[in-house]
C-alpha cells in the first residue's frame, strides 16, 4: 500500500492507494498536531511500503511525521515547491515559498488539463493560474469560509453552512445572525473566485478550465458561474504525478481525476466582467 497524506493547518488527509490495482482502499482524516498517536483514525502502517507527503503545516509537524513513518517504512517522499517541475515554472519570485499544497494543485491541474485555474477551497482559499506552456503565474490566498466566520466573533462559529444548501439559498440576504453571517461569507468567497478567474482569463486573453478542490469545494462550486469539475483528490495528484510508484501513475493517470471542464468562451468571461463593472 502507498500512504498519501496531505497536511493542511487543520486537518491531515490521508489516503491508502493499493500499489498494484492502483486503487483507494481507505481514506481518513485527522486534526493536524505535532503527535501522531495510535489510533482508530489513523492507517496501520504495518501494510504500507511507501509515503508520499504534502505538508503545509509547521515544520516540527513535518519533521515530527517523517521520523516517525521513516522508522516503519522503506520510502519516504516529501514534497517541495520547485522553480520547475513536470512541464510548469512556479510564478513565485521565491519559488520554495509557494506552499506546497497550491503547487501540488497546480501540477496536478497542468497534468490533467494544461493550462488551468486550480482554486482549493480549506482554510484558505487559494486560486492558481497556470498558461497552457506551462507558466505559472501566482495567485491569490484568502481566507476560508471557517476562518472568515471565526474572524467575526458573532457567536455563530458552530454553526456551519449546510454543504447541502442550494446557492440561490446561501445567496439571499440572511435573516438571523447566524444567516447573514453564513450567507456573507459565502457571498465573499464565490465572488472572489469568480471575479478572479475573470479578470486573470481577461488579462491573460485565455479562458481556462477551473478546477476546485478541499474541504468546503462542494459548497463552493455551487456558486461558481463558470465550467468547473470538483477533484477531491487533486493535492494527491500532484504527489502521484511527482513520485510516480504504479503502473497507472507513471502511465500518467491521477486517481479521482475529472473530465477536463471545457470553458466557456473568452467572449463570454469579458460580457460578464462586463456586466459586473456596469453595476
Ligand atoms: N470534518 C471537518 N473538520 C473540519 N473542517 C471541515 C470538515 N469537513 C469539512 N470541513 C471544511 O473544510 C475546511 C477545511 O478544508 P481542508 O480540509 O481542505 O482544510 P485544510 O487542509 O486545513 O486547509 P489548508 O490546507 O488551507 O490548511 C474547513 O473550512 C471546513 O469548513
Ligand atoms: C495558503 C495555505 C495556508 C493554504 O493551505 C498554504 O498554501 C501556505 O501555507 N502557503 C504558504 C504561503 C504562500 O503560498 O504564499
Ligand atoms: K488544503
Amino acid at each position: 500500500m502507498i500512504l498519501d497524506l496531505d497536511i493542511g493547518n487543520t486537518l491531515s488527509k490521508w489516503r491508502l492507494k493499493d500499489a498494484d490495482s492502483s486503487e483507494i482502499r481507505s481514506r481518513g482524516a485527522v486534526w493536524t498536531r505535532e503527535e501522531w498517536r495510535p489510533g482508530a483514525d489513523i492507517p496501520d502502517l504495518d501494510v504500507v511500503e511507501a509515503v508520499r507527503i504534502s505538508s503545509v503545516a509547521r515544520q516540527a509537524v513535518l519533521a515530527q511525521t517523517v521520523a516517525l513513518l521513516q522508522s516503519r517504512v522503506g520510502g519516504v517522499h516529501v514534497a517541495h515547491s520547485r522553480p520547475e517541475a513536470l512541464g510548469v515554472t512556479n510564478g513565485y519570485r521565491e519559488p520554495g515559498r509557494l506552499g506546497v499544497d497550491r503547487w501540488m494543485g497546480v501540477l496536478a491541474g497542468y497534468q490533467l488539463a494544461g493550462g488551468c485555474c486550480s482554486v482549493d477551497c480549506g482554510s484558505a482559499i487559494t486560486v492558481d493560474f497556470v498558461l497552457p506552456g506551462g507558466r505559472h503565474l501566482g495567485g491569490y490566498i484568502l481566507p476560508g469560509l471557517r476562518l472568515m466566520k471565526e474572524s467575526l466573533q458573532l457567536g455563530t462559529r458552530n454553526v456551519a453552512i449546510d454543504p447541502d444548501s442550494e446557492a440561490d439559498e446561501l445567496l439571499a440576504p440572511g435573516t438571523r445572525t447566524v444567516e447573514a453571517v453564513n450567507h456573507g461569507i459565502y457571498m465573499a468567497a464565490v465572488s472572489a473566485v469568480n471575479r478572479i478567474y475573470s479578470e486573470v482569463c481577461d488579462r491573460e486573453n485565455v479562458a481556462l478550465p477551473m478546477l476546485l478542490t478541499g474541504g468546503d469545494a462542494r459548497v463552493v462550486s455551487r456558486g461558481i458561474q463558470v465550467p468547473h469539475a470538483v477533484w477531491p483528490d487533486m493535492v494527491y495528484g500532484g504527489l502521484e504525478a511527482s513520485f510516480p510508484l504504479t503502473a497507472a501513475e507513471r502511465a500518467g493517470r491521477m486517481a479521482g481525476a475529472p473530465l477536463v471542464p471545457r470553458p466557456v468562451s473568452l467572449e463570454k468571461i469579458r460580457a460578464g466582467l462586463a456586466f459586473s463593472m456596469l453595476l
